[in-house]
């Protein structure tokens, strides 16, 4: 069999890809690619133009002149209607009034490589939901169902908008197991979420849009350590008021500060820094614990920063290929 797709093409690749409706700037020259086999998570506030970068990856809109959008080396629409693809999009309602069944039916058999339907049910967990009425699902089980569809058939790509809105704890575990099979066999899965605990267990790789620009590209590791702050606690001996406050808000790289008796925790954006001049000032901290930040207070930091920076100088902030945008 020969194939056009050289063996070596991103699964996916954005290439100074931009989207304009009206006078909004939805995406402003994306370029990323995401490699077979990844797992990547799309992040950022409403309105960042996570929604917008999924429509052009699917092919249902196409990037302004001048950019680009590939998947496996070819347009989307030829990759979507080759059954490369598998997709679950918050839009778009489902066919109310047929089973579960029927529905997960149909969609492998459109599916160019489609795989038997009770094997679908089974993969997505919902055999038991088969013969309900589609209408009569509730949201979490809607979601269920909308996953089994993306996975309906051999896809090497699978793009999940907010996957798992809706679903209750039990729910989401299935779900990112079943999500962690599907990446385990090789395929590529992208998935937008608000829900940034789920990036950080389960995405290789992390991307995080702000006013339509890529403004960090890493593992969750490496966008925590982008944020540049950590968090130090520890507590002092003898608390002297007023002034041990302004001591402590003097030291170099400090910026929120909390102080609960003789409790210290605050957060520095050099924390060897801090914690040496705390005992050039001869205060003597016990039970001393540098941390890093979570994924969501770095996102919080990274994308409140670039707002503050955009805000000032009314501009978005500036690209570049890796890291911290
Ligand atoms: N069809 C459209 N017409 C006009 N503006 C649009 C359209 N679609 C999106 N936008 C605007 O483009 C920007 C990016 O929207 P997009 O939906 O891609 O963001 P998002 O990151 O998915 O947001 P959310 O997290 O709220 O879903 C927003 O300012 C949005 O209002």
């Amino acid at each position: 069999m020969t194939t056009t797709t050289p063996p070596t093409a991103p699964a996916v690749e954005f290439t100074s890809a931009s989207k304009t409706y009206g006078s909004v700037r939805a995406l402003d020259g994306l370029t990323v690619s995401l490699h077979p086999g990844e797992t990547v998570a799309l992040l950022g506030p409403n309105g960042a133009g996570k929604s917008t970068t999924l429509d052009l990856l699917l092919g249902l809109r196409n990037p302004d002149a001048g950019g680009r959008v590939r998947l496996f080396g070819t347009t989307p629409r030829r990759a979507v209607t080759g059954g490369r693809v598998g997709a679950m999009l918050q839009s778009g309602g489902l066919m109310e009034g047929v089973r579960v069944r029927e529905l997960v039916e149909l969609a492998c058999a459109l599916h160019p490589k489609g795989y038997p339907a009770e094997r679908v049910l089974a993969t997505a967990g919902i055999t038991e939901l088969a013969e309900r009425t589609v209408g009569k699902l509730s949201g979490g089980q809607e979601q269920r169902v909308r996953f089994a569809l993306a996975t309906a058939g051999d896809s090497d790509l699978i793009v999940l908008d907010e996957p798992t809105t809706g679903m209750d704890v039990t729910a989401r575990r299935s779900f990112w197991s079943a999500m962690r099979a599907q990446a385990a066999q090789g395929r590529t899965v992208l998935f937008a979420t608000h829900y940034l605990e789920e990036a950080d267990e389960v995405a290789d790789r992390v991307l995080v849009l702000h006013r339509g620009r890529l403004l960090a590209d890493g593992s969750a590791a490496e966008i925590k350590a982008m944020a540049g702050v950590r968090r130090i606690g520890f507590t002092l001996e003898a608390v002297p008021d007023g002034v041990l406050e302004a001591q402590l808000r003097a030291l170099p790289g400090v910026g929120e500060l909390h102080l609960a008796g003789s409790a210290v925790r605050l957060r520095s954006t050099d924390a060897d820094a801090t914690v040496q001049a705390l005992y050039a000032l001869g205060l003597y901290p016990r039970r001393l614990e540098v941390t890093g930040l979570g994924l969501e207070e770095a996102f919080v930091a990274l994308t409140s920063r670039a707002e503050e920076r955009a805000e000032k100088t009314d501009q978005r902030p500036a690209g570049q290929k890796a890291g911290i945008k």
